[in-house]
């Protein structure tokens, strides 16, 4: 089945459901974010779930966002520059790389693939923006470990399952309003990802 990442997690009780249904946690910790926890809800986080945690942060040195909590992942949502490419290179340490979905950003996309062996998200370059699916469709093709994300929700995930990534990255399309998941919104997504396997 595609795996699947919830993201943008402030409250404990969102994190034990998306831990029920999901293989991935995110937990948004850059004050850019109106999601925006303290890397510390992390470590607590990991007290109540059985899955992954990633501290996704824009902004931030490498160094300092891999050792400011006990995620399982680090998630840098912005365009590393070389020397940052390279440092990564130096950690024990699972990291998810985003690129955004324009062509423009094809050569840093090849960078990172040759370069790393790191869960790749494509991404609409501006958040709360729908992801390009036809760079996505044929980028997903190139490598094996890239996922999606990027404006996913009940009414449109089928767009994103037909292009079959090896993940999928769900934020607002899964909340009550902004910092809040719904839970019913969450089982549901579940629920069209596994009838989406069941049809191929
Ligand atoms: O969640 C945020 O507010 C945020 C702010 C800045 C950078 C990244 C952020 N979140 C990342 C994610 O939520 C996901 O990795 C991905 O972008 C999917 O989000 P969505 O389009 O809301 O489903």
């Amino acid at each position: 089945m595609i795996k699947i990442k919830f993201c943008g997690i402030s409250h404990i009780e969102d994190a034990i459901v998306a831990s029920n249904y999901a293989d991935l946690i995110g937990v948004v910790t850059d004050p850019v974010s109106p999601r925006f926890v303290k890397p510390e809800f992390i470590d607590i986080v990991k007290n109540f779930v059985n899955k992954p945690v990633v501290n996704v942060k824009v902004k931030g040195k490498i160094n300092d966002i891999v050792n400011e909590s006990k995620a399982d992942y680090v998630q840098i949502h912005r365009v590393l520059d070389m020397e940052e490419i390279e440092d990564i290179l130096s950690y024990n340490k699972k990291f998810i790389l985003y690129v955004p979905s324009s062509e423009k950003y094809y050569s840093y996309f090849k960078t990172i693939v040759n370069k790393t062996n790191h869960l790749i998200l494509i991404d609409s370059e501006k958040k709360g923006e729908k992801v390009n699916l036809e760079v996505s469709k044929i980028w997903i093709k190139e490598y094996d470990k890239v996922g999606i994300g990027g404006g996913i929700t009940l009414n449109n995930i089928e767009e994103f399952l037909s292009l079959n990534p090896y993940w999928i990255d769900i934020s607002s399309g899964i909340e009550k309003y902004k910092s809040k998941k719904d839970h019913d919104k969450m089982i549901r997504i579940v629920e069209k990802v596994k009838e989406w396997k069941s049809i191929l």
